[in-house]
């Protein structure tokens, strides 16, 4: 096809489109997969295990739909048109995304959650489906057509060119996901604020809008290759072939071959059949490799729910959970130029010979090596966890709302409180309370499973009060907080984001959920104020008390008390940081290298056929979390990360013997050898050919073509 060629530093222009669409592509889909699983456990109301197994499947089918995009390149669009279609197929599957994500189109009753959620659900699936099938579907023809845009004597550059399209992905990456958090955390809506998720994903998918465009625009400056046929289809063929023709074979008259493939003979190249050997000798390799994904993968699901439950406070500055995957493509950047300057040569001038398959096997161990890590991070975060009552339990606290203290006695133990900061844990279904003195005896009914505070009144023989407190740690980082009102007075509390009402003397308030940071409360009883002003953290409940005692005006801070229900997030997202490292580094070592293995030993018309195959491998890693998640059903979190590192380690130990047996290749080698061979064949054919003419006196045209094709 005609296309104009313009030259930059000897680069073909057109790759600026192709790296900028690839930029703005990656962009896209790592922003959108950045909050996903957030969206499906705070908008869809999942819970963690269909969130992680949706969450995987999606990543799965992202990773299965390459074989897809490859065949339709090849055989019938190519890739020019297959990256064109496939990508209005992205950009609309990105929009259906956003549009799930707008609670209000169902929220008729205006609470602020929507009210058909079958809606939402159907339509986020269907918009996850097309982003598979567009992402998955050009991700083989995007580096390849950058590829093509080189000529035959531009190895260095195509090679700068992969360099700088893998920086690309990863820059697209870092800054989607600093960006759609930050997105998700603010509150939009048109009935009711809530967190803009369908701003979160509209952004990506007007950046995959941006990403069509910016290929279109290059249209006239790229040279199109066409579709070649389907190499897919015909090594399928080739293979089934050689199956059938062994089996018909199968007797032992018939004498045995060197190799399985080598029954193809009869009917295929001998090229072909040995392009197809190399391949599948590849594709045997890469059986151990999904475990490796399996692990890399759960950054973004199990990791990120992770980064939920701890404290995201950098100094002054707040990271969302979310934003924690932001550090893999940070040390992707810093780490492959270390990596390829430093640490290679380094180990290459201590005459070790660190080859590809060495340096994969150390990249499965790092990844293990970095579930580990995640595992003591989720054992010191456990310790931190409120252990919230079982089904057959009831918690109760006190809260004694008189101003001196009391002495309190249930069952046969004392305490002398103004108010219990603990909860005790009792199994009897009543208890007997006896309070002050005189004794004032009381038989309370307890509720199974649930965390009640009991209100001591400020007359002991007035009606005692329970209160059913919250029993799961607060979601999304936010803080439950409620009043307690022991004053004679109504008493309204308001901060600027909230309104807990009017609170009735010797009543309380439902909780109401608050965001991290400094927050004043102002307290109104009457035309009197008070403000009261504290620092919340990350997913801690509080019930503030406000004494019977309390003078409104400047010093009503001081008399206000808070009983800590469940204490905030303490262990530091920082502490993610090692888990983080050791991932990345195995992902440099791991699918770095890999990538580039799985080039250099494919044959040359089979490049796509193992970039594909490579592909497959992530997504069959992907099914696996599932599996294994699903099988294991561990009740502890670090239990799952300690199984998942193990498998990792034993499937590594398989990997590094098979990686012992394997033998390098130099594929173009052996190509120029066969076509060699067969030119001196040719030679000699014809020498043939021209004697039997010289004999018979005609050419046999059936027998020329046949020597030819051989
Ligand atoms: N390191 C990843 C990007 C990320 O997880 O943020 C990467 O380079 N992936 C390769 C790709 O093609 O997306």
């Amino acid at each position: 096809t005609s296309f104009i060629f313009k030259e930059v530093c000897g680069y073909p222009l057109s790759i600026f489109f192709i790296v900028v669409n690839e930029f703005c592509e990656r962009f896209s889909y790592y922003g959108m997969r950045a909050v996903l699983v957030l969206y499906f456990k705070y908008f869809l109301r999942w819970d963690d295990d269909l969130a992680t197994s949706i969450y995987h499947t999606f990543v799965a089918l992202c990773y299965l739909t390459p074989i897809l995009g490859a065949i339709v390149a090849d055989s019938w669009l190519g890739k020019f048109k297959t990256i064109i279609y496939l990508s209005i197929v992205y950009a609309i599957g990105q929009v259906a995304m956003a549009v799930s994500a707008i609670h209000d189109i169902t929220d008729t009753d205006r609470d602020g959650t929507p009210d058909n959620m079958t809606f939402h659900v159907v339509l986020s699936m269907v918009g996850l489906f097309l982003i598979a099938l567009g992402t998955g579907g050009i991700k083989p023809c995007v580096a390849a057509f950058g590829g093509d845009q080189f000529s035959d004597h531009q190895d260095r550059q195509r090679r700068t060119f992969f360099s700088v399209f893998y920086l690309c992905i990863n820059g697209g990456s870092l800054l989607s996901t600093i960006i759609t958090p930050i997105l998700r955390a603010q509150d939009c809506g048109i009935h009711s604020q809530q967190k803009c998720y369908s701003l979160a994903f509209g952004v990506p998918a007007a950046l995959m809008l941006v990403a069509l465009v910016v290929f279109i625009v290059g249209s006239g400056m790229y040279y199109k290759a066409e579709p070649q046929g389907n190499i897919m289809l015909d090594v399928c063929k080739c293979i089934g072939f050689a199956i059938k023709n062994r089996y018909r074979h199968r007797s032992n008259q018939y004498p045995k071959r060197q190799h399985w493939m080598d029954w193809a003979e009869e009917k295929y190249d001998k090229l072909l059949i040995a392009q197809i050997k190399m391949v599948l000798k590849v594709l045997f390799l890469y059986i151990p490799l999904p475990m490796f994904w399996t692990l890399f993968d759960q950054k973004g699901s199990r990791w990120t729910l992770q980064a939920t439950t701890m404290n995201g406070y950098f100094g002054s500055l707040v990271i969302q959970p979310d934003q924690m995957q932001t550090v893999n493509p940070i040390l992707i950047l810093t780490l492959v130029p270390i990596m390829d300057s430093v640490i290679y040569p380094l180990i290459n001038k201590c005459g070790l010979n660190f080859t590809p398959l060495k340096r994969m096997t150390v990249g499965m161990l790092l990844a293990a090596i970095a579930f580990v890590c995640a595992a003591l991070v989720q054992i010191e975060i456990d310790k931190t966890l409120p252990t919230f009552p079982s089904t057959s339990q009831s918690q109760l606290k006190l809260l004694n709302m008189g101003s001196e203290t009391v002495t309190i006695k249930i069952f046969n133990d004392f305490f002398v409180l103004q108010a219990s900061n603990e909860y005790f844990t009792f199994e009897a279904g009543q208890i007997n309370i006896s309070v002050g003195h005189p004794e004032v005896r009381n038989t309370i009914s307890l509720a199974k499973g649930q965390r009640q505070t009991l209100l001591i009144p400020l007359t002991i023989t007035d009606e005692w009060l329970m209160t059913d407190d919250i029993t799961s740690k607060p979601q999304e980082g936010n803080n439950a907080i409620r009043f307690v009102n022991g004053m004679k007075t109504a008493v309204n509390v308001s901060i600027p984001a909230a309104n807990f009402g009017l609170i009735e003397p010797f009543s309380y308030s439902n909780y109401s959920l608050i965001k991290n940071g400094k927050v004043t409360f102002t307290l109104w009883s009457g035309s009197q104020s008070c403000e009261y002003s504290t620092d919340f953290g990350f997913g801690s409940s509080y019930t503030f008390f406000i004494p019977s005692t309390l003078v409104f005006g400047p010093n009503c801070q001081e008399s206000i008390t808070a009983a800590e229900d469940i204490k905030p997030n303490s262990v530091h997202m920082a502490l993610q940081i090692p888990q983080y490292f050791f991932i990345t580094a195995g992902e440099v070592m791991f699918s770095v290298t890999g990538l580039e293995f799985s080039y250099s030993q494919a044959p040359s018309n089979m490049k796509a056929v193992l970039q594909a195959g490579w592909l497959f491998t992530v997504a069959i890693g992907n099914f696996i979390v599932l599996i294994v998640a699903e099988l294991a059903k561990l009740p502890k979190q670090w239990a799952e990360y300690v199984l998942f590192a193990s498998l990792l380690v034993a499937v590594c130990f398989i990997f590094s013997i098979m990686a012992y047996f394997y033998t390098y290749i130099d594929p173009a080698e052996i190509e120029a050898q066969f076509k060699k061979n067969v030119n001196e064949d040719d030679e000699d054919n014809k020498h043939k050919l021209q004697k039997t003419e010289r004999s018979n006196g005609k050419i046999n045209v059936t027998k020329l073509s046949y020597y030819n094709m051989a």
